[in-house]
């Protein structure tokens, strides 16, 4: 059952997954039409880029605490069910295919110790109870970092240090073999490291990952593609679509740890990334150093704040490209309309994880309608899918926009 929640093409082979994203791609283009937001030549649908791996790809798991199947109420996993029906219910990943089984073993020990704390498993955010997720991230080296999130409120001071304490020896004790483990309190649904920082018990702060010859210094909270071998795929398409030059600048909007600025390094001038999350920002400005890549400046802020003050850095350029790559949730109307006030910029590229959200589709809405703002609109010419997420209903869709 669980499979069937998180992987729910696990029963069709590869290519019939493939064929089901490729043909999801036209429905979107669909949307575009139903909306008259494509003008009269018809954008190329690329074919999908398949995934290089397609089993225990996932560099990043974010497990849950809830009653499991036998009524444990301190079961470890992902949930099955639904809260408005009263059946959620949490299911060990044991059977998940596109999780690694490092990421499994250790989902199984923070399991054993929260059983045996008397400390009670927080449900949810106001039942006092006290152990929240467990975050497990690796990279292709195996190296793995945990963090484990709890409720302040489900225990007094001393007992959350006393808490930590024995969470370190556990994990050291039980052959876990991290490479860092982290604390972090919690009482919101997520919290930022900026509104309570990840704390860490033991070992190296970082984990490092290589992409395309470049190294990539990953902090706890900082976004990385979760499945690097595709994501490399991925990045590369994002270029060779972009058309750079040494005369144009590439504004990277939603730069994460700086992967697409720095990857670009060598065909713009210069680049600029904007990214509202700092440890990220601080990652993306240690790995241009790192790589001794030195035409990457990064800011930290909302993109729909920030850009206009980026911009004046920009202003000069001759020819700007826009990367912009924000979660399944877009940016606001306002970020867009600035994104449109930019009037060097021909080309866009959109990546998006979740094209068929009603957030992005405002955000193509507003970046392909006339009437949303006077400066020139945008058309869609191109969509290449990528399959970032095998046996998932999830894709990564590359969009080029023109004007
Ligand atoms: C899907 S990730 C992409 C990161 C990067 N382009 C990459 O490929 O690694 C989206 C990033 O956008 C950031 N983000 C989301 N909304 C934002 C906004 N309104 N302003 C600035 N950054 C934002 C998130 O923190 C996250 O790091």
């Amino acid at each position: 059952m669980l499979a069937d929640v998180v992987t729910p093409l696990w029963r069709l082979d590869y290519e019939q997954q493939l064929s089901t994203k490729q043909q999801w791609c036209g429905e979107i283009l669909n949307k575009f039409y139903d909306r008259k937001l494509t003008q009269s030549k018809q954008p190329k649908i690329h074919r999908i880029i398949s995934s290089p791996v397609i089993e225990g790809y996932r560099n990043k798991d974010e497990f849950s605490v809830r009653t499991g199947a036998d009524g444990n109420p301190k079961t470890v996993g992902f949930f099955i069910g639904k809260p408005v029906e009263g059946n959620v219910c949490c299911v060990p990943p044991t059977h998940l295919i596109n999780v690694k089984e490092r990421h499994k073993e250790l989902s199984q020990i923070y399991q054993e110790f929260i059983r045996n704390s008397p400390l009670r498993a927080c449900h949810d955010l106001h039942d006092g109870g006290y152990w929240r997720n467990l975050i497990v991230r690796s990279n292709s080296q195996n190296e793995v970092i945990a963090a484990v999130v709890v409720h302040p409120g489900g225990a007094m001071p001393d007992v959350v240090e006393k808490s930590k304490e024995s969470l370190m020896h556990h994990f050291l004790n039980s052959g876990s073999n991290l490479k860092a483990l982290y604390f972090q309190t919690c009482c919101q649904t997520r919290c930022a490291s900026d509104v309570s920082p990840f704390i860490l018990l033991y070992g190296e702060p970082y984990l490092y990952e290589e992409l395309d010859g470049y190294k990539f210094r990953i902090s706890p909270d900082s976004f990385f593609q979760v499945n690097p071998p595709a994501a490399s795929l991925m990045y590369n398409a994002v270029l060779k679509m972009s058309h750079l030059n040494k005369k144009c600048t590439l504004l990277d909007l939603c730069c994460g740890t700086g992967a697409v600025s720095i990857l670009a390094s060598d065909y713009v001038r210069g680049s600029i990334g904007i990214e509202i999350v700092s440890q990220a920002v601080n990652d993306a400005v240690i790995n241009a150093k790192m790589n001794s890549v030195t035409n990457c400046h990064f800011f930290c802020g909302r993109i729909e704040k920030t850009i206009s003050k980026v911009f004046k850095e920009v202003e000069a350029s001759p020819e700007i490209v826009i990367v912009l790559n924000p979660g399944r949730a877009g940016i606001d109307r306002a970020g867009i309309r600035a994104i449109r006030k930019i009037k060097q910029a021909s080309r866009l590229i959109y990546i998006s994880c979740k094209a068929d959200s009603m957030s992005s589709m405002q955000n193509f809405h507003d970046l392909c309608n006339p009437k949303f703002d006077p400066s020139p609109a945008y058309h869609l010419t191109r969509m290449q899918p990528v399959d970032m997420f095998p046996h998932t209903n999830h894709c990564e869709l590359i969009m080029l926009f023109q004007r």
